[in-house]
């Protein structure tokens, strides 16, 4: 696990400065079980132990996925927005940059490189797997 501290990217901030954890997905597959229960999901890292007994879908089909990389799965389903929403408060961190894999599924080779993530000044780019940015807190997620 690592944690890396980054300013505001858009350099009006008052100076507040937040981090991120990062951690290997080595260490996310251990939480898998009833006890504790992390999923992986689109880059990111979401501790969902307490949610286990809440998901609409049961917890079966999330123990299936437990410790791993649920994204396919998530979005095979189809959830809704307000799903997507709840994802949130679960959050606990990004998956390791050495560990990222482009996003699969893509019939544009353009977006099958493989991802780049780099440090521009205190800002974190990371390839998101889409051509599109994306602002989570105060980094910028980029392909
Ligand atoms: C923490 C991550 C997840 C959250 C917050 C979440 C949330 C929800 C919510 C709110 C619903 C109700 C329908 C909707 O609003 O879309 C739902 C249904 C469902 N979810 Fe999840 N879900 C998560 C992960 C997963 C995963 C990884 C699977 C794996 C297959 C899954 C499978 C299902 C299924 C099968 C349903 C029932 C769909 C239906 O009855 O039509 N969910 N989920």
């Amino acid at each position: 696990m690592a944690t890396v501290e980054a300013s505001d990217s858009d350099g009006k901030g008052q100076g507040a400065e937040t981090s991120v954890t990062y951690y290997r997905l080595e260490e996310v597959a251990k939480r898998n079980s009833m006890k504790e229960i992390w999923l992986v999901m689109h880059g990111r890292v979401y501790d969902i132990t307490r949610f286990l007994n809440e998901h609409p879908g049961g917890e079966e089909v999330l123990l299936e996925q437990a410790g791993a990389d649920a994204s396919e799965s998530f979005e095979d389903v189809g959830h809704s927005a307000d799903a997507r929403e709840m994802l949130k408060q679960y959050y606990i961190g990004d998956v390791h940059p050495n560990d990222l894999k482009p996003e699969s599924g893509s019939k544009d080779p353009s977006k099958d490189a493989p991802c780049k993530s780099r440090s521009v000044g205190s800002v974190i780019l990371r390839c998101s797997g889409r051509k599109e940015f994306e602002k989570h807190e105060s980094y910028l997620y980029l392909c």
